[in-house]
């Protein structure tokens, strides 16, 4: 499958700065796309407009050659944030949150190393780390077929970072899931990505 933005523009208010401005960009499902790009450049602003969070002013984005809403209630494209905490829902208890995504596969809860002990846990009664795990298998539903990774390990310990990339990396491959992975850590992205892609700051 093929994900295309296609002159994208965005700025978070009339006055303020374009931060994306004409953009363009394609990636394929077999690849593993890295986007670097110092602070503050639009790398988690491009990663909210394709998987949906916002909306471009102009521009669009396509899935083989179909707009994400035409996909139904499931955007295929999914998101994986850098601050588990702010990404679910405070009163759910993480069976529920697991629910909300598609349908999820048992082995991924597994492999994940989920504890069946914390699904009837809030989320401020897990680690950051227990959290994530959970937010990437709600991402990775059977309808996800491209998956953005937005800094998701930064914050974790060495052997975590590896034993979550580790099930990543192998997940993407055997479904064919494009991944585009957002990073400052160029080992990281050196190691786990087919290409890299350098977002230039706009005007
Ligand atoms: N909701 C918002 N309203 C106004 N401006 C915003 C909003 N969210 C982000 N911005 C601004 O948009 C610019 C791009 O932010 P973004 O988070 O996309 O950058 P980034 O490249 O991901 O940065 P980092 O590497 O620090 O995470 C920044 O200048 C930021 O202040």
């Amino acid at each position: 499958m093929k994900l295309e933005i296609k002159n994208i523009s965005y700025q978070y208010s009339k006055k303020g700065r374009m931060i994306l401005d004409n953009f363009c960009f394609t990636a394929d499902s077999s690849e593993r796309v890295g986007l670097t790009a110092p602070s503050g450049y639009g790398k988690t602003t491009l990663c909210k407009l394709l998987s949906g969070y916002l909306k471009p002013e102009q521009g669009e984005i396509l899935l083989d050659g179909k707009t994400l809403s035409s996909y139904g209630s499931y955007c295929p494209v999914q998101m994986i944030w850098q601050h588990p905490e702010l990404s679910v829902n405070p009163r759910f208890r993480m069976r529920d949150v697991l629910e909300e995504g598609d349908q999820i596969e048992e082995r991924m809860i597994k492999a994940l190393g989920i504890e069946k002990d914390w699904l009837n846990r809030f989320p401020s009664e897990l680690s950051g780390g227990e959290l994530q795990r959970f937010c990437i298998a709600r991402a990775l539903g059977e309808g996800t077929k491209f998956l953005l990774a937005d800094e998701i390990t930064t914050m974790l310990d060495l052997i975590t970072q590896s034993q979550i990339w580790g099930f990543l990396l192998k997940e993407v491959k055997e479904r064919q899931i494009g991944l585009i992975a957002v990073s400052h850590n160029r080992q990281l992205l050196n190691q786990i990505c087919t290409r890299q892609v350098e977002l230039d700051k706009q005007r």
